[in-house]
């Protein structure tokens, strides 16, 4: 697994400090509110795990299973909502939490869908932004790093399902999907 590596982007620890800092940026905006953190799996298990105890107010969490890219590493463009949440959100604080934000398809169409819930409140949470590869319209309230256009694997980011349980995030070598 280590050999398809290209180069590591952010170790363990930078990753951890990372969490640390959205952690607090999120227990500071959401006193006294009635946060739900909605995981959008499966990339965003291994983030949402860490980030959940980086926040020191009380806070709900729920799961959705959200699908686009199969086994490429560009969007198919038809994003599936695989699993749904199944409770009433008009009295939650909804914070969505994703891994990445790379052409911008799964989040645009996340935000409109439960926005059409009438949550009291939506924001977007990426550990990640892409901006060079943006396709649709979407601006996050939180983001870890920035990076270039490099297709990245590891801490719950895959290729083709695997590389999730790395514990760090580097970019794959393109020959093992070109
Ligand atoms: O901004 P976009 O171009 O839409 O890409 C970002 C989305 O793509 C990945 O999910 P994927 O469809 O690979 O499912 P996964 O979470 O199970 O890996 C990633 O976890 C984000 O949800
Ligand atoms: O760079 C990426 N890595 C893994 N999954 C992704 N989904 C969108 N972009 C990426
Ligand atoms: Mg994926």
């Amino acid at each position: 697994m280590l050999d398809d590596i290209q180069r590591e982007l952010f170790t363990k620890e930078e990753l951890a400090a990372i969490v640390s800092r959205i952690g607090r940026e999120i227990s500071w905006d959401y006193r006294g509110k009635n946060l739900l953190m909605v995981s959008v799996l499966k990339g965003s298990v291994v983030f949402m795990a860490d980030l959940m105890r980086a926040v020191t107010e009380p806070l709900s969490i729920d799961f959705m299973v959200v699908s686009s890219y199969g086994k490429g590493v560009k969007t198919s463009g038809v994003v599936k909502i695989v699993l749904d949440l199944n409770i009433p959100l008009e009295e939650y604080d909804l914070l969505i939490v994703e891994d990445i934000l790379d052409s911008g398809k799964t989040l645009s169409y996340l935000r409109e869908v439960l926005e059409a819930r009438n949550p009291k409140s939506i924001r977007i949470c990426t550990l990640f932004d892409k901006p060079e590869r943006r396709e649709a319209d979407v601006t996050p309230d939180y983001v870890g790093a920035r990076i270039p256009d490099a297709f990245i694997v590891g801490y719950g980011l895959d290729y083709a399902g695997k590389y999730r349980n790395l514990p760090f995030v580097g970019v794959l070598k393109p020959e093992i999907y070109e």
